[in-house]
């Protein structure tokens, strides 16, 4: 959807094309944001969209259709219109003039507008690139490209001026609400008693992670499921009965039931503990049944679940995030740290809630994503205000795996309802390592748990900084050294606070800044 409206001084949403949409209100001056569009105009949009000719107000509204990945093709290459498909000849012809096809946005919206009011769905695909518009046929890859450099156009601009701003902000908020109604599970609204802005238009809900440019999964042969366990076993005897789970074979060890070899070997030998009891993540009974055991939830230790290749089948116990989400979520607004999310029902201790989505990418990808604002002087503290979608999947670092190696998650602009999770230094959720494919340590699921019970209507928090990173004893060193500074550290630290991000947790034992 492309929605154009007048903002006055309210607000202001810059977007450059491909760039990140950015956001301004007037009670966070502070806030380092790009030049607002000379008018100061909102432009919201999304990427890929069948195209749809909302006429009455001359404005184009576009409806997500599908996710192929679109190819381009330079404008040049449609000139001699030999090898234009159906609806590019078709875009050609109703424009009656093949100059639409390389004419500015002003003249192409116009003759658009005027010559093809009767027709309201192109069943065709928009993406930008470079200030062009590819053009694509939904069943064919090849690319035509409308030149269209400067969106909004004066005849877009003219006509917002005219609207009531309130009338853009609800139908951003409905459009949105149709894109939550599509996501799989039980539904994630939206609320907002806070002000008329929405979560960004363009956002892509997916229910699966999005493999970016250079990222691959281990090989498929390389997943292998647990042979001994059968549904069949007997009531409350699956995969619980560790002793025959191949897919618990690097889970953490149960030391209580480790014999006196077992724990020699476990303390002086070279660390391979395949053959030791192992634990089971998951509660199989009772009232906390399917809930993650107090061990995962206090140990960290990655949770290894039974996969397509298993022979235990679907009723297993060793099931549980690969179910997708189970309980009902709101995106809100907060009255001071953007949007959060919160559950509708109470949620046990241990219970899953989902799993950070996005697009996986490389160590390189991400720091370019991260060092680039749509501003041509990105100073330190707009970098260090802009918002973070990115989750580093470092679990399982090594000589062999470094940092450097290791793929990031990344939500801005594509992701399920978790993305909007803020930061809370005394959090009640977790985030868990969750593998379906034991012999990967690069992609894995990232899931959410309940750390404590949580009442309906509580919102969902979790530590930006992974407490495996930062203990507890480190932290209090660090206030120690704090208050033993001289001027000269105090200067150089006002310059590292100037380049970090205040938390607005509210926890009385915050640690005031949301990454060090
Ligand atoms: C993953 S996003 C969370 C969703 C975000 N609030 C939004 O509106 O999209 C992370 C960003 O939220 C904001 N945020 C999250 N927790 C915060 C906190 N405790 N204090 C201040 N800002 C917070 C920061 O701007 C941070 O970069």
């Amino acid at each position: 959807m492309l929605i154009v409206t007048a903002t006055g001084n309210e607000k202001h949403v810059v977007d450059k094309w491909g760039t990140q949409l950015r956001r301004k209100s007037v009670s966070r001056k502070s806030r380092d944001v790009d030049p607002v569009d000379a008018e100061g105009f909102y432009v919201q949009h999304v990427q890929k969209a069948t195209w749809t000719q909302w006429t009455q107000k001359g404005f184009y509204v576009q409806r997500v259709q599908r996710s192929n990945p679109l190819k381009k093709r330079k404008a040049s290459e449609f000139d001699g219109s030999t090898h234009l498909n159906a609806f590019q000849r078709s875009v050609k012809l109703k424009s009656r003039s093949p100059s639409v096809l390389s004419s500015t946005s002003e003249s192409f919206t116009s003759k658009f507008n005027i010559e093809h009011k009767h027709v309201k769905i192109y069943n065709g695909v928009l993406k930008q690139n470079n200030g062009f518009l590819e053009v694509e046929r939904s069943t064919n890859p090849n690319v035509a490209q409308l030149e269209a450099r400067r969106i909004p156009t004066e005849s877009m601009i003219n006509e917002a001026r005219q609207t009531l701003t309130v009338r853009a902000a609800n139908k951003i908020r409905v459009e949105i609400q149709k894109q939550l109604a599509r996501i799989s599970g039980p539904p994630v609204r939206l609320a907002n008693t806070i002000d008329e802005s929405s979560p960004p238009l363009r956002f892509e809900w997916i229910d699966e992670n999005i493999l970016g440019e250079g990222v691959q999964k281990a090989d498929a042969d390389t997943m292998l499921g647990c042979q001994s366990c059968r549904p069949d076993m007997g009531q409350n005897i699956g995969c619980e009965y560790t002793k025959k789970c191949d897919c618990l074979e690097f889970a953490a060890v149960n030391q209580r039931r480790l014999t006196e070899a077992q724990r020699y070997k476990l303390d002086h030998g070279d660390g391979d503990s395949r053959d030791m009891p192992k634990r089971f993540p998951y509660h199989n009974s009772g009232a906390s049944a399917g809930c993650l055991v107090s061990f995962y939830l206090e140990s960290r230790a990655p949770i290894y679940e039974c996969n397509a290749k298993c022979r235990c089948g679907m009723g297993c116990k060793n099931r549980n995030v690969q179910f997708g989400r189970q309980v009902e979520l709101e995106i809100f607004k907060t009255a001071d740290r953007g949007w959060g999310l919160r559950t509708k029902s109470p949620l046990k201790r241990g219970q899953f809630i989902d799993t950070y989505r996005g697009e996986i990418i490389t160590d390189a990808e991400a720091t370019r994503r991260e060092t680039t604002i749509p501003t041509s002087t990105p100073s330190k503290a707009a970098l260090a205000h802009k918002d973070s979608y990115l989750y580093t999947l470092d679990k399982f670092t090594s000589p062999l795996l470094p940092l450097s190696a290791c793929y990031i998650i990344d939500g801005s602009h594509t992701g399920g309802p978790t993305r909007f999770i803020n930061h809370s230094c005394a959090p009640n959720c977790r985030q868990y390592t969750v593998s379906y494919n034991k012999y990967d340590q690069r992609v894995y699921e990232i899931a959410f748990f309940a750390y404590r019970d949580i009442e309906a209507g509580e919102e969902l928090t979790f530590d930006y900084l992974d407490k495996d990173e930062v203990e507890e004893g480190e932290e209090d060193g660090e206030r120690e050294k704090d208050q033993g500074k001289g001027k000269e550290g105090r200067e150089k630290e006002r310059e590292r606070e100037e380049g970090m991000s205040e938390c607005r947790c509210g926890a009385s034992r915050c640690r005031k800044w949301l990454w060090m």
